[in-house]
């Protein structure tokens, strides 16, 4: 199927998977291969009543392990679940399974007996939907001919195997443009743009001053918050953490802050509000992470590893309270000779949010 690589327009795999998020976000399916029959994957969220109506066939739905959990499914093991679909189950049903701010119609339980154990199929079909920035969870449909269903419709068709592999690969995110943005905290600074070639979430670049590469730079990683960075919301920290690492740049003269994005630990912004509505019903941040069937953080910090060797920088004084972001740059090759504290912001909206991620997620108080 995949044309030689000789070929200038031959689609190469990761262009393929990169189409496959884009599907799914629309709605449409898309097909994986691999040991066991092909499956049309269609994504719970995006799932129209119409095109639900028009599948036959024998399907099943696949969720992650922490909503299987949330479901009180039995015990299960590895990163996804396989819940049977009973036959002319409604989509709201499905969809409820999928979505805890919906309510469960009473009459139907969750359905119980696992008849196959999942597969890298099932992964890779949860990894794209992630990917998607969705719900996490997929219809899985099998049938006599999936494969003609997929040639016929021009959908998107690859090996299970070859998307894990792909959606697992580390960013390359690449310069696209720079310019001069003096800012009310740093007056001397220059925002850089970073595309990927594969496609996804462009990413951020703000240089403060002229940084001395021959010495450890002050940087800081910061993920996307609209509400916090942009809205202002008191119910996080990030809004005043930004513009404190600017401010800390400024008077040391230079740095650079990364601004990624990847808007609530990974999930995405309609995903982050999901999570929020089940924080106003008492979870925190990690629990609603969960319920909804998401790890803690979801964010993958080679990326800001892969920024940083971008524009030259191998050594970081880095501004954070996460151990975790300076294990994993210290693991991309990244040196963090010191661990600049930064502790603003807290305010009586926030202060279960900042207690919970210092009990539950490692992070250090000052
Ligand atoms: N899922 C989820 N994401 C949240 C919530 N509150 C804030 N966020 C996101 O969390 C991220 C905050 O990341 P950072 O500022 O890098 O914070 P951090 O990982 O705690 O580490 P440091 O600030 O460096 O100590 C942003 O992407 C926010 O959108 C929440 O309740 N749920
Ligand atoms: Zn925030």
């Amino acid at each position: 199927m995949v044309a030689p690589a000789a070929d200038p327009l031959a689609l190469r795999l990761a262009e393929r998977v990169a189409r496959m998020v884009g599907d799914l976000r629309l709605g449409l399916p898309v097909v994986l291969t691999g040991s066991g029959p092909a499956a049309l994957i269609y994504p719970v969220e995006t799932l129209s009543p119409e095109r639900y109506a028009a599948l036959g066939a024998h399907h099943d739905l696949v969720v992650t392990a922490r909503r299987a959990e949330a479901l009180r499914h039995r015990p299960h093991e590895g990163e996804v679940a396989l819940l049977p679909v009973p036959p002319g189950a409604r989509l709201d049903w499905i969809q409820a399974l999928a979505d805890p701010s919906r309510r469960m119609p009473a009459r139907d339980a969750v359905p119980q007996a696992p008849h196959q154990t999942p597969t890298t199929l099932h992964r890779a079909a949860i990894r794209l939907v992630k990917a998607a920035e969705l719900l996490p969870a997929a219809l899985i449909v099998t049938g006599p001919d999936v494969i003609g269903t997929a040639l016929g419709h021009d959908l998107g068709i690859l090996p299970a195997d070859d998307v894990l592999t792909q959606l697992m690969a580390p960013r390359d995110p690449r310069p696209v443009s720079n310019a001069r943005v003096p800012m009310l905290a740093a007056r001397n600074g220059r925002l850089h743009v970073f595309r990927n070639p594969d496609g996804g979430a462009e990413h951020y670049v703000v240089e403060v001053g002229q940084p001395d590469r021959s010495k450890p730079v002050l940087v800081r990683l910061h993920s996307a918050c609209f509400t916090g960075d942009v809205l202002g919301s008191l119910k996080c920290d990030c809004g005043p953490q930004l513009q404190a690492a600017l401010a800390a740049m400024e008077a040391e003269g230079s740095g650079v802050l990364l601004y990624l994005n990847q808007e609530g630990r990974g999930i995405g912004l309609a995903n982050k509000m999901r999570a929020y509505s089940l924080q106003d019903q008492g979870m925190d941040t990690v629990e609603a992470n969960h319920r909804l069937g998401f790890e803690d953080d979801e964010r993958d910090f080679r990326t800001g590893a892969a920024l940083l060797r971008q524009m030259g920088i191998a050594q970081v004084r880095l501004m954070t309270n996460n151990p975790a972001k300076i294990a994993r740059l210290d693991s991309e090759g990244i040196e963090v000779v010191e661990r600049v504290a930064l502790t603003v912001g807290r305010g009586p909206e926030n202060t279960r949010y900042l207690d919970t991620k210092a009990r539950k997620s490692g992070h250090l108080l000052a």
